[in-house]
C-alpha cells in the first residue's frame, strides 16, 4: 500500500493567499485501515512536503476578508464572500488534488472570539473560518476536511491553536526541548519537550507581523519588507512601555488571540508617531512580547532551542531583536535543522500541519490537545465533505 497523499489549504490570518502542500505520510497507516496511533520514535519530520504552492488572494477578495474581520460587512456579503473564498480554494487545490486521496482546509478565519467578554460585544466563544468546503469536494472529487475549529470550541476549548498536534506528531524529538515558533499575523508558540504529548505547552503570544503591517500600510506598502521601515526609525519609549502593559500578556496559557485584539486602534497612543517610527516601535513590541512569553511561561521548563516559521522569519529586522531577546537560547530555521530536506519550510508548515489533521480525523484519531486549548477533552476536529462519487 503506498503512502498516504493528503493536500493541506491554509489561508492564515495575514488573508495574504492560499498555501498548498502535498504531505506524503510513509510509515503511518493507510487512510481506512482502522489501525490506531502509532507510537512515536527519533525524531522528525515524520513526513514529506513533496509539492507547494501559493495562490496570493485577488485584491478585491482580499479587501473582502479584511472588512469581514473589521466586522465591516453585512450578511449578504459574508454569504457571497463564503463562496467567493471556496471557489478560490477549489482554484488554489485544482492542480494537486488529482495527486491527493483527501484534502484538508483550514479556511479563512475572518472572526477569532476565544472567550467571553462583553467589552467587545462576545457574549460565548466563537470562531468563523469561511470558505464553502462543498465547493472544493464537488470540483475536485476528493474527500475534503473541513471547520477544524468548531468541535474543540463546542467542547468549552478556544478551537485554537490546532496546529501544535500535528507538531507533536510530525516534528517531535526524544530527549529534546524545543519550540516551533510561528510568526505570522499572529505570533503562536508549540513547545515539544520531547516525545510526551502531555508536555505540549502551545498558546499565541500576542502579535507577530499584524501591527507592523498596519504601521507599513500607513506608507502605502502590504508589509515592512526586510524590515527596512522599522530600522530607518526610532523606537518609541514611553508608547512601547503602555502597549507591554496590555492585560493579555499576563493571562496564563490555555490562550489564543486574534487580529481583533491586535489593531493599533485599540492600543494606546500617547503621542502621534511618524511611519517609521510606529513601525519601529511595532517591531520592538512584537520582539518584547514574545520574549516576555518565554521569559514567564517557557523557560521555567527548560528550553534548547527555538526554530522560526512564518512571514516574520523573513524580517531580518525582527529576528535580530528576537535573537537578542531570546539569548542565550538560540534561535534557528528549519533549514538549519534539515527539516527542508523533507519540504519542510517556514511556509509550508501550517498546511502541511491541517494536512496531518485532516489525515488524523479521516482515521477517526482524537486529533487535539485539550490541554492547549482548554476543551473538555480530545476531539474529532473537522467535519467530512464528499461528493456523490467520492
Ligand atoms: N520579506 C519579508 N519581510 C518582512 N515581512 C515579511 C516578509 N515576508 C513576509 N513577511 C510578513 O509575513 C506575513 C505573512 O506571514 P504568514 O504567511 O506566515 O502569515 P499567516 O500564515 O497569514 O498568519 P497566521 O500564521 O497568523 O495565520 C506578511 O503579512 C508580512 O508581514
Ligand atoms: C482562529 C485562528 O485562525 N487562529 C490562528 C491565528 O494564527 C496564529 C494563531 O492565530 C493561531 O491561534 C491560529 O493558527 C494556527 C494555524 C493554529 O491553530 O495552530
Amino acid at each position: 500500500m503506498s503512502a498516504a497523499r493528503v493536500l493541506g489549504l491554509m489561508s492564515g490570518t495575514s488573508a495574504d493567499g492560499i498555501d498548498a502542500v502535498l504531505l506524503e505520510l510513509p510509515g503511518w497507516p493507510a487512510l481506512g485501515s482502522g489501525a490506531a496511533f502509532p507510537a512515536l520514535q527519533g525524531g522528525g519530520p515524520r513526513g514529506r512536503v513533496v509539492a507547494h504552492t501559493f495562490t496570493p488572494y485577488p485584491p478585491d477578495l482580499r479587501e473582502a476578508v479584511l472588512a469581514a474581520m473589521r466586522s465591516d460587512s453585512h450578511t449578504a456579503a459574508l454569504t457571497q464572500l463564503h463562496w467567493w473564498l471556496g471557489e478560490a480554494l477549489l482554484a488554489a487545490a485544482a492542480p494537486l488534488a488529482a495527486s491527493a486521496d483527501l484534502i484538508a482546509m483550514h479556511g479563512q478565519t475572518v472572526q477569532h472570539q476565544p472567550r467571553v467578554d462583553p467589552a467587545v460585544g462576545w457574549g460565548r466563544p466563537a470562531t468563523l473560518q469561511l470558505g464553502e468546503a462543498a465547493v472544493v469536494a464537488q470540483g475536485t472529487g476528493r474527500p475534503v476536511v473541513a471547520n477544524f475549529r468548531a468541535a474543540d470550541v463546542a467542547a468549552g476549548g478556544q478551537g485554537a491553536p490546532l496546529v501544535p498536534y500535528a507538531d507533536w506528531a510530525l516534528l517531535s524529538e526524544a530527549g529534546m526541548r524545543r519550540s516551533v515558533h510561528n510568526l505570522g499575523g499572529i505570533s503562536n508558540l508549540t513547545y515539544l519537550p520531547g516525545l510526551d504529548p502531555a508536555g505540549v505547552l502551545a498558546f499565541d503570544t500576542g502579535p507577530a507581523n499584524c501591527l507592523m503591517d498596519e504601521a507599513a500600510q500607513r506608507a502605502g506598502l502590504t508589509c515592512d519588507e526586510g524590515g527596512h521601515l522599522a530600522r530607518q526609525g526610532t523606537v518609541h519609549q514611553p508608547t512601547l512601555e503602555a502597549w507591554l502593559e496590555h492585560p493579555e500578556f499576563l493571562r496564563p496559557p490555555p490562550k489564543s488571540t486574534g487580529r481583533e485584539t491586535w489593531r493599533l486602534d485599540r492600543l494606546p497612543a500617547p503621542v502621534v508617531l511618524s511611519v517609521p517610527d510606529l513601525a519601529a516601535t511595532a517591531t520592538a513590541f512584537t520582539a518584547h512580547s514574545i520574549a516576555a512569553a518565554y521569559q514567564r511561561w517557557v523557560l521555567p521548563l527548560g528550553l534548547d532551542e527555538v526554530v522560526v516559521a512564518g512571514g516574520g522569519a523573513r524580517n531580518p529586522e525582527l529576528m535580530r531583536q528576537l535573537a537578542a531577546a531570546l539569548d542565550p537560547v538560540p534561535l534557528r530555521t528549519f533549514a538549519e535543522l534539515g527539516w527542508d530536506r523533507a519540504g519542510f519550510s517556514d511556509s509550508t508548515r501550517e498546511a502541511a500541519a491541517f494536512a496531518f489533521l485532516g489525515y488524523a480525523r479521516a482515521q477517526r484519531w482524537p486529533n487535539t490537545l485539550p490541554h492547549t486549548t482548554g476543551a473538555r477533552s480530545a476531539v474529532l476536529a473537522g467535519t467530512l465533505a464528499e461528493d456523490a462519487h467520492a
